[in-house]
């Protein structure tokens, strides 16, 4: 069986005395790209802040590489943070510091490298991530969005992590610029063999670079599969997400 590098069990959040997750389960497997979609609200972002232990559940367990998130040191936490990257929805990139140092920062803070080599490193990244070399010296605010996306994704590609998280990497993209950082994901998964699990709302994604889609519904997984899979499923949220699709003028049948 291929390993699991995701696998949540048993999932329960409350938050602020609501709902969020019930018995949520799901699993991902080394070298999948895998899109998390639900709708507004449906807990996306929290099981992603779960999964890489910035929130805690009520109940169930988390593992990555097999290793328990819920029952981790922070030390070991610490070990774990730096075999996955994330892009987060804003990019959070440091508005004090240029392009460069916002990449190399991981590595001053998890390597003993000599700041230079961080940072030659970082530009390595930078051009993984399609930035002309230009851009290094430059502060985010002098960026695209689009760069600025590029620029995050360097960062999280900093320490070569094994695994990627994306919260809505397209978000705020104009549809050139998003369909352009789909393919550099797609590119990069299947260049470096990570696996990456992404959340999105963005249904050109899906079709274009997404090997499975894993919904979220009423606190639980309501099914995993391709586009064409998941049409099968009887259910009103999915079948109005996908007809989005159709009556956007593209072809109804999917990856
Ligand atoms: N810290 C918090 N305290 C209380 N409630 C929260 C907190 N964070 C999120 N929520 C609630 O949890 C629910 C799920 O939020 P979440 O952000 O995970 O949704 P989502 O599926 O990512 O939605 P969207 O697609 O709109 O981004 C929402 O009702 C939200 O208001």
């Amino acid at each position: 069986m291929t390993e699991a590098v995701i696998d949540v069990r048993d999932l329960v959040t409350t938050l602020g005395g609501n709902s969020i997750h019930r018995d949520l389960n799901l699993s991902v497997a080394r070298g999948e790209v895998v899109a998390l979609i639900g709708g507004s609200g449906s807990g996306k972002s929290v099981l992603l802040r779960e999964i890489i232990g910035l929130l805690k559940p009520q109940a169930g367990r988390i593992e990555l590489f097999g290793q328990s998130v819920l029952d981790s040191t922070p030390e070991q936490m610490n070990l774990l943070r730096q075999r996955f990257g994330v892009l987060f929805q804003d990019g959070a990139l440091f508005s004090s510091m240029n392009v460069e140092d916002n990449v190399a920062t991981p590595l001053f803070e998890h390597t003993d490298l000599p700041h230079a080599t961080c940072r030659r490193l970082a530009r390595l990244k930078l051009a993984l991530a399609g930035l002309p070399p230009d851009a290094a010296k430059k502060r985010p605010s002098e960026l695209s969005g689009g760069m600025r996306k590029r620029v995050a994704l360097a960062r999280a590609l900093a320490l070569d992590p094994e695994l990627l998280f994306l919260d809505e990497p397209t978000s705020g993209l104009d549809p050139t610029s998003a369909r352009a950082f789909d393919a550099l994901i797609r590119l990069l998964a299947d260049s470096l063999g990570l696996t990456v699990f992404l959340v999105t709302h963005d249904l050109d994604t899906l079709f274009s670079i997404i090997d499975r889609i894993i919904v979220l519904s009423d606190g639980r997984v309501l099914g995993s599969g391709t586009v064409a899979e998941l049409k099968t499923i009887d259910d009103p949220w999915l079948r109005d997400y996908f007809a989005a699709r159709v009556s956007k003028g593209e072809p109804p049948h999917g990856n």
